[in-house]
C-alpha cells in the first residue's frame, strides 16, 4: 500500500483488525474476483447505476478551443455523480464481507447520497457523518439521503467540514468493527482504500479509453479531471497512467488565493498537491495543506467537494513523478465555467468538475496567450465531468446574484 513515500496504514492500533479484514476481502474480492464479486458489482453498476456513461464530443466547447473536446457524463450516472462507483462497490464488499451496518463521511453530500442509495439497494442499514456547515450548503443532497433511507449525523467539532466528519467516522468504525464497514468517500485513507477505491472508480477511464479509440481512431492528447480526494481523477486517469502519450491534469482548487495565511492556519485554497507538503492525514502519508507546526490547515473551496486539505497518496506520487500534472483555478474561474458550459453545451456542472472547465479557459480559452501547455494539451482532449450542479443551484445563485 505504498506509493513512493506515501500511502501506508497510519492507524490507532484498535483499527488494525478492521484494515486486515478489510485488506483480505480487498484482495480475494476485488484483485481475484472470488464468487464472481466484481461481475456482480459490474452488473449493478449496468442496471442500476445505468453505466456505460457517454463520452459526448462538447461541440461549442471544440469549436471555441479550436480542438476536439470530449466530455466523459459522470454526471449522468445514477446520483448524478461518479461516486455511485465505489460506493457501491464497497457497499456490496461489506455484504459479501458478512457486514451488517455502514458508516461514511461526506462533504459535497455526493459520496453520502451515493452510500445512501447503493445501502438502500443491498438493504443495507446506513449512517452517514456530515459537517455541519456542509450540512447547510447543501441541503438537497441532506434530504436524498434521508429520503433513501439513511441517518444524518451532523458533526459539529471544529469547523464542522469534511475533516472532522471523516475523523468522527473513523472513531465510530473503531468502536463498532464487528459489525461495521466504513464507505471511504475518495481514495484517501489507509491502505486498502487507496487502492481499492481506484479500481471501483477506474471503470470511468476502462470506458473513456474504448470510446476515444471508437470515436477518435485513438487515445486522447489529454485527460483532464478536478481533485479533491482524488476518486473522480484516479478513476479518469487508471487506464491511462501506461499510455506516455496521454498527458495527464488534475485540477485543484485554488479558493480565492494561493497565499496561504500560517499565523492564522488558514489555506484559502484547497489546493494540496501545488502548495501542500508531505504529512499524515486520515491514516495515509500523502501532500496537505499544514502549518510550519505541522497543525492540518483549514482549506477553502467555492466547491464543497474539493474543499479538502489533503489528497490521495497515489496521485500526490503520481505527481512527484511528473505522470500528472497538477493545476489549479480559483472560485471565480470555476463559477464562471459553470455558468459557461450550462449556455454552452446545456450541461449544469457541479462546481467540483467547473473547475476542469476553467482550468481549459485558462489555457486554450480566447482570451489565454500562446504557451507551452497550449501545445501540450494537444488536439484530443477528454475531460471528466464528475458531477452535476443540481445540488450548487443555491450557492451558485448567491454568488452569482449576490457578487
Ligand atoms: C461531484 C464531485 N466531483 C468531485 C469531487 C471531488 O472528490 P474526488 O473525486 O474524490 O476528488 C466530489 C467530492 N465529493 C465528496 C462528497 O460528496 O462527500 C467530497 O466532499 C469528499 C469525499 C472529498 C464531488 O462530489
Amino acid at each position: 500500500g505504498k506509493f513512493g513515500d506515501y500511502g501506508g496504514q497510519y492507524v490507532p492500533e484498535a483499527l488494525m483488525p478492521a484494515i486486515e479484514e478489510l485488506t483480505d476481502a480487498y484482495e480475494r474480492y476485488v484483485l481475484d474476483n472470488e464468487d464472481g464479486f466484481m461481475d456482480d458489482f459490474r452488473a449493478r453498476l449496468r442496471d442500476f447505476g445505468g453505466r456505460p456513461t457517454p463520452l459526448q464530443r462538447a461541440d461549442r466547447l471544440s469549436e471555441r478551443y479550436g480542438r476536439e473536446v470530449y466530455l466523459k457524463r459522470e454526471d449522468l450516472l445514477h446520483g448524478g455523480a461518479h461516486k455511485l462507483n465505489n460506493a457501491l462497490g464497497q457497499v456490496l464488499l461489506a455484504k459479501y464481507m458478512g457486514k451488517e451496518r455502514i458508516i461514511a463521511e461526506t462533504g459535497a453530500g455526493q459520496h453520502g447520497t451515493a452510500t445512501a442509495m447503493a445501502c438502500a439497494h443491498l438493504d443495507m442499514p446506513c449512517e452517514i457523518y456530515m459537517g455541519e456547515r456542509d450540512i447547510n450548503r447543501q441541503r438537497p443532497n441532506v434530504f436524498r439521503m434521508k429520503l433513501n433511507g439513511s441517518e444524518v449525523n451532523p458533526v459539529t467539532v471544529g469547523r464542522g467540514t469534511l475533516k472532522e466528519a471523516i475523523s468522527e467516522t473513523m472513531r465510530d468504525w473503531a468502536t463498532n468493527v464487528e459489525d461495521t464497514h466504513y464507505v471511504i468517500g475518495s481514495v484517501v485513507g489507509p491502505h486498502p482504500f487507496p487502492s481499492m477505491v481506484r479500481d471501483f472508480q477506474s471503470v470511468i477511464s476502462e470506458e473513456a479509453r474504448t470510446q476515444a479509440r471508437e470515436k477518435l481512431g485513438r487515445l486522447p492528447d489529454a485527460v483532464v479531471a478536478c481533485a479533491g480526494g482524488g476518486s473522480n481523477t484516479m478513476g479518469a486517469f487508471a487506464e491511462f497512467v501506461d499510455d506516455e502519450e496521454t498527458a495527464l491534469y488534475a485540477v485543484e482548487a485554488g479558493g480565492s488565493t494561493l497565499e496561504v495565511d500560517e499565523e492564522a492556519g488558514v489555506a484559502p485554497n484547497s489546493a494540496s498537491l501545488t502548495t501542500g507538503t508531505e504529512g499524515i492525514l486520515h491514516g495515509a502519508r500523502t501532500r496537505l495543506l499544514q502549518d510550519r507546526d505541522g497543525q492540518i490547515m483549514e482549506s477553502h473551496s467555492v466547491s464543497s467537494g474539493l474543499d479538502y486539505a489533503g489528497v490521495g497518496p497515489e496521485l500526490a506520487h503520481l505527481v512527484d513523478t511528473g505522470r500528472v500534472t497538477a493545476v489549479n483555478v480559483d472560485d471565480d474561474e470555476a463559477l464562471t465555467a459553470f455558468h459557461r458550459l450550462s449556455q454552452m453545451e446545456g450541461i449544469i456542472p457541479a462546481l467540483e468538475s467547473a473547475h476542469a472547465f476553467g482550468y481549459l479557459e485558462s489555457v486554450v480559452g480566447p482570451d489565454a496567450p500562446d504557451s507551452e501547455e497550449a501545445d501540450d494539451l494537444g488536439k484530443y482532449v477528454v475531460v471528466n465531468v464528475s458531477g452535476r450542479g443540481d445540488k450548487d443551484l443555491e450557492s451558485a445563485i448567491e454568488e452569482t446574484y449576490e457578487r
